[in-house]
Parts: C-alpha cells; sequence; structure tokens
C-alpha cells in the first residue's frame, strides 16, 4: 500500500459457523476461466451471480478488496450475490473462474482520497502512542460515517480497519447499521476488534464481538431502545478502552445506518455524542447534511467534519434486495458463508425457556402501519409461548433476570421452527450444540423462512 501525504462477556460457540471451502454450485453453470489484467489504481467491480459462487486468484502483482489484501495463487470462493471491488495500486492480473452477473473495471476510484484518510489518521495513533499526555486529553480516532444508503460506508468502514490492522493497530468496529449489520445478523447492534484484515469471503470475526440484539430491521420500530443499546455499547467500549492502551490508541470505526434526516438524523447525532467522534465522514453529495452537522456540532470540541466522493462503484440495492441479502445474512449466520454447514436443530420444553420482548411493537412489519410505538418502550414483557414464534429468530442472553436483558449482551441467535402446542416443545436450529448460559430468550421482529 502506498503512502500519501496525510491530510491534516462476548459472543460464545453460538457466534455461528467458522471458515469453510466449497466449490459447490460453480460446474453446473460452465468454467469459464479468464484472466483480468488490470492496471496501477484502478479495480474490478464485481457482482457474483445469484446462484453459482465464483472464483478467483491472483496470478501477479498486489491485490485488496476493500483493504484486506489477497493471498498469491489461492483461489478463493466468493458466495452468489457477493459484491465487490478487487483493487490494485501498482498494476495486477488476476484469474476469475465463474460466472458474474455484472463485471467493469475502473480507473476513476476515489481510493487515494480515502488512503489519505486512513494515513492521517496514522498519524493520530502514532502521536497518541508517543505522547506523555493523560489518558482523557490523548485524542484517538474515533471516526463515524455517515451518508444515504449505499454510499459506501460499510466499505470504508472495512478499508479503515484493514489498512489499519495491516499496520500493525487493532481498530475496533462498531456496527450500528441494523438494516445491513455486517458483524453478525440484522437488528443488532454490535462491535468486535479487528486483529487480522476483515476475511474477504467470510466477513468481520465474531468470537469476541459484543453483541446487543434490538430485534428489528428498522429503529422506528423501537427508537428508545435503539438509543439504549447504543449508549450501552458506548459505555461498554469506554470500558474496554480503559483496560486496553492498544485499543484505546487505535481508535474506532462507526457504521451507521443511511437515514439521514428526521429522527435518523437524530440517531446520528446522538451517536456522534455518546461514542465522541472526533472524524465525522459524510459520503457522496451531501451538502445539506453537511451543513446540518456543522451546526449541530459547533459547539462540540474536537470534532471534524469531512466530505469525501462516493465511489462509483458502489452497487444500488433497492428494497427487495435488502431483503434478500438481510436474509442470506441470517442464513450466513446459521450455515456458513458458503453454504456448507450444518445448524443443529434442536428441541427444548416450553418450561426450559422463557420469551421476553423489549416494549411494544406489531409483530410483523406489515401490520405496523405508520404507528409509532413508544409507550412503555423499554418495557420487558414475557410472551407466551406459541406458534406466533415460528421463523422467529431469537437472542440468547446472558441476562439472568429478565430486569437485565437491556444492559446484557447475547450468545448467539436461534431459529424456531417448530412449536408443538400438544407436546409443549419448541424445535430450533443453532449453530452450536453448547447449552444457553441462561433460559431467557428475546424476540423482536425479525424473522427467516429457510429457502
Ligand atoms: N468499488 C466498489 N465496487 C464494487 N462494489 C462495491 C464497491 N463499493 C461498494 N461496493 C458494494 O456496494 C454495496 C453497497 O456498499 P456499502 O454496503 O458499503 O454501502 P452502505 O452505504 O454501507 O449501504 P447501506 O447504508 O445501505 O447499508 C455493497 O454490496 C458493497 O460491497
Amino acid at each position: 500500500m502506498p503512502v500519501c501525504d496525510p491530510l491534516e462477556t462476548k459472543m460464545s460457540s453460538f457466534s455461528g459457523p467458522s471458515m469453510m471451502n466449497s466449490d459447490a454450485a460453480a460446474t453446473e453453470f460452465g468454467h469459464q476461466i479468464r484472466r483480468v489484467t488490470l492496471e496501477k489504481q484502478s479495480e474490478i467491480r464485481i457482482q457474483v451471480h445469484p446462484f453459482s459462487p465464483l472464483k478467483l486468484r491472483v496470478l501477479d502483482g498486489l491485490v485488496e478488496i476493500f483493504g484486506s489484501e489477497l493471498p498469491p495463487e489461492v483461489w478463493l470462493t466468493f458466495p452468489p450475490r457477493q459484491q465487490f471491488a478487487v483493487f490494485t495500486w501498482y498494476g495486477a492480473t488476476i484469474e476469475l473462474d465463474g460466472v458474474t452477473e455484472t463485471e467493469e473495471t475502473s480507473t476513476e476510484t476515489p481510493m487515494v482520497s480515502y488512503l489519505n484518510v486512513h494515513n492521517s489518521l496514522q498519524v493520530q495513533r502514532h502521536r497518541v502512542v508517543s505522547s506523555t499526555s493523560n489518558y482523557v486529553s490523548s485524542q484517538w480516532p474515533r471516526v463515524i460515517i455517515v451518508g444515504d444508503t449505499d454510499s459506501g460506508k460499510s466499505t470504508l468502514a472495512k478499508m479503515l480497519l484493514n489498512w489499519a490492522a495491516k499496520d500493525g493497530f487493532k481498530p475496533t468496529f462498531v456496527d450500528l447499521n441494523i438494516g445491513q449489520s455486517s458483524i453478525t445478523i440484522p437488528g443488532t447492534i454490535a462491535a468486535t476488534s479487528i486483529k487480522m484484515h476483515v476475511d474477504s469471503v467470510h466477513g468481520f470475526p465474531l468470537d469476541n464481538a459484543i453483541v446487543h440484539y434490538f430485534g428489528h430491521t428498522t429503529p422506528t420500530n423501537n427508537l428508545r431502545l435503539y438509543k439504549a443499546l447504543v449508549e450501552k455499547l458506548a459505555r461498554e467500549l469506554e470500558e474496554v478502552f480503559a483496560r486496553s492502551a492498544e485499543s484505546r490508541h487505535s481508535g474506532m470505526v462507526i457504521d451507521t445506518m443511511g437515514w439521514t434526516n428526521g429522527p435518523g438524523y437524530e440517531l446520528l447525532i446522538h451517536a456522534i455524542r455518546k461514542f465522541n467522534a472526533s472524524l465525522v465522514i459524510v459520503l457522496g453529495q451531501e451538502t445539506d447534511l453537511v451543513n446540518d452537522l456543522n451546526n449541530s456540532l459547533k459547539f462540540k470540541k474536537n470534532v471534524r467534519i469531512l466530505n469525501l466522493d462516493k465511489s462509483t462503484g458502489v452497487f444500488f440495492r433497492g428494497s427487495d434486495y435488502r431483503k434478500t441479502l438481510r436474509n442470506n445474512n441470517i442464513k450466513k449466520y446459521f450455515h456458513g458463508a458458503t453454504n456448507d454447514l450444518t445448524a443443529y436443530t434442536k428441541t427444548a420444553k416450553f418450561s426450559d425457556v422463557k420469551v421476553y420482548r423489549i416494549g411494544d411493537f406489531p409483530e410483523s412489519r406489515s401490520r405496523s402501519a405508520q404507528r409509532t410505538y413508544n409507550d412503555d418502550a423499554l418495557k420487558i414483557t414475557s410472551v407466551e409461548i406459541g406458534e406466533h414464534l415460528l421463523n422467529k429468530v431469537l437472542a440468547i442472553s446472558y441476562a439472568k433476570e429478565p430486569n437485565q436483558i437491556i444492559s446484557s449482551i447475547v450468545a448467539g441467535f436461534v431459529c424456531i421452527k417448530d412449536v408443538d402446542i400438544g407436546k409443549e416443545r419448541i424445535t430450533y436450529i443453532s449453530p452450536s450444540a453448547a447449552e444457553f448460559p441462561s433460559n431467557i430468550l428475546v424476540m423482536g421482529t425479525l424473522t427467516w423462512l429457510e429457502t
């Protein structure tokens, strides 16, 4: 990677499947091995076929996918639908095997401006490491990325994390994007420390993630709960930073939802304040948003706002496609990125588990209309086990008592596959055979119908 001038209690074994490899369906669509030569500072933008994986290997030169360098000569299998760019700083040759939905090469990328940001963060990190000033006054980088949906926020977050990890730091990734979560399933507010580059196929590490279950893919179902979980996560990370100088100096990168007006804007300001962000990156042509942020944050010390171009390579994802991606994300949790893991099917007596919900919300999104369910938003209510739980994705809480549910992280998730009222038993799938850490399960509106 070239250096440009600088600008001024954890997820347990329920955390999902580990790495795997699969050749799966490529042959069904016929092998089409081809070479692609990339000139310096160019990228090939790929959307993998919806039903067939794509294999890719590097023949010559250094390439990276969103900041994660690919090993030479190793065939990597990318699952159907994955969208990514293979970028090279100095030129490279790669080989592709399989069918792509779309494929285009481009030399017009904002990568230099993104790398400039990384270099300025590195200057900040090194300054903090060598500083003798006290904990409170040390300004380690806390970056929050905001912008419209499909502006490339998660992608830039990955780059900044990967480049920092490559330079020997261990930044924390904070994922507040409940609609298209990156760390684990949708509906979660989570953070994880990035010790190595983020795997281009399998995504973020889950073993040490701090995960809270919001349970919905839109914050409007319970704005107060969303804020409460953001605040809780921010406090938990402060504790981590107080204990670990390495994490503290490495700082954090926060990914947000693409909702930037009205209540969405308020949630952004709330997150900027609670995580004490030092740099707000606004992606895309967002003059109004930049002005609003400048206005809202003018009395907040030590926060800089930087507007960067969005990459023309970012894919637009309509609402149906987003739904499909959410389903894929849950499927990945239970069955692995390349679909070659079998989840455990288990049963439990009704009396073995207790299901709770937080606040008042409509059980299905279609019935929610525009109603805002804010009364008793943080009230914990016991849920009777019944057929309404079919296909619901429930979080396994670490809480020992119901009143600890909001403040507790979750160990993982199960999906309810059958409810036998007569025998008073539920059947569920889980990525782990381990016992639950407590008998408390948390329900939201998230469902998953295996296809
Ligand atoms: N340069 C690129 N080439 C190809 N694909 C890209 C590129 N940049 C981003 N993408 C893809 O475009 C899609 C949208 O990008 P990303 O998830 O970063 O946007 P976002 O702003 O975080 O979206 P949202 O807020 O809606 O979740 C992703 O599938 C990502 O992998």
